[in-house]
C-alpha cells in the first residue's frame, strides 16, 4: 500500500480559479495559487492533537510537503478532504513550523470536520485548499492555541457554505473510478 502511494507522489495540482477568489494579493500578504488539490499519505506524528488539544490533524508524510509548490504559503486554510473513498468534509489546514510548539520540520496538518470512529493512518487523504483563514502564530498558553483552532473551524465551517466553495465538494479530484483518480494524475490530465 505504502507502495503504491509513494508511486503516486508527490500528487500536487492547481485548479482553475473561479469568480470570488480574488484574495491572493501580494499588498495584503495573502498568498496566491489557491485553489490547490493535494493527495497524500497520512503519517505518524507527535501525537499532539489529539492527546494535548484534542483537536487531531492528519499530517502528509514528508514528499507532499518537500514537493510543496512555493506559492502555497505557511499559515492556516480552509477547504474540503476526503479520507479513502470516503465522504467529502469540510476540514481546516495548517502549513508551516508549528511556532508554539517550535518544530524544526515544516508540517502540513488537516482537521476533519467529523468524528471519526477510529484513526485511518496509512490512508490516502486528498484535499482541495480553497481559503487563506490567517498565518500562523505563537501563543502564550495552549488554551489559547486552543481557542484559535476552534475559531478557525467555525469560520471555515461558515465559509465553506458559501456556493463557491461548495461547488469544489463535488469536483472530479474527489471522485473514485477503480479506486484511483483518474481524471489528474500528477497534474496530468488522462
Ligand atoms: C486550524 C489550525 C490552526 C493552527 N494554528 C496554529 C498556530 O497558529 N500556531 C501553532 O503553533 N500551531 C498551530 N496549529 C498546529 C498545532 O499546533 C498542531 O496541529 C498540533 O501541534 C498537533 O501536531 P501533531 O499533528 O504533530 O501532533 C494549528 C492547527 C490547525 C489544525
Ligand atoms: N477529525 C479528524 N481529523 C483529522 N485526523 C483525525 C480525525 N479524527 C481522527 N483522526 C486521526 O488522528 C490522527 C491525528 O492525530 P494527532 O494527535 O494529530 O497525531 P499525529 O501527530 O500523528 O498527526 C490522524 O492521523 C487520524 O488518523
Ligand atoms: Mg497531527
Amino acid at each position: 500500500m505504502n507502495c503504491v502511494f509513494r508511486n503516486a507522489l508527490p500528487f500536487v495540482t492547481m485548479g482553475r480559479v473561479v469568480k470570488g477568489f480574488g484574495r491572493g494579493s501580494k499588498e495584503l500578504g495573502i498568498p496566491t495559487g489557491l485553489p490547490f488539490f493535494i493527495v497524500g499519505q497520512v503519517i505518524k506524528q507527535f501525537r499532539r492533537g489529539q492527546r494535548e488539544l484534542g483537536l487531531p490533524t492528519a499530517n502528509f508524510s514528508e514528499d507532499v510537503v518537500e514537493h510543496l509548490p512555493k506559492e502555497l504559503d505557511c499559515g492556516i486554510y480552509c477547504g474540503w478532504a476526503k479520507v479513502d473513498s470516503g465522504p467529502v468534509y469540510k476540514m481546516v489546514m495548517s502549513i508551516g513550523w508549528n511556532p508554539y510548539y517550535k518544530n524544526t520540520k515544516k508540517s502540513i496538518e488537516t482537521h476533519i470536520l467529523h468524528e471519526f470512529k477510529k484513526d485511518f493512518y496509512g490512508s490516502m487523504l486528498k484535499v482541495a485548499i480553497l481559503a487563506y483563514l490567517r498565518p500562523e502564530k505563537n501563543f502564550s498558553s495552549l488554551e489559547e492555541l486552543i481557542t484559535a483552532i476552534k475559531s478557525d473551524i467555525q469560520a471555515a465551517d461558515k465559509l465553506l457554505e458559501q456556493p463557491e466553495y461548495q461547488i469544489f465538494k463535488d469536483n472530479s479530484f474527489f471522485q473514485d473510478k477503480n479506486g484511483q483518480n483518474n481524471k489528474y494524475i500528477n497534474g496530468h490530465k488522462t
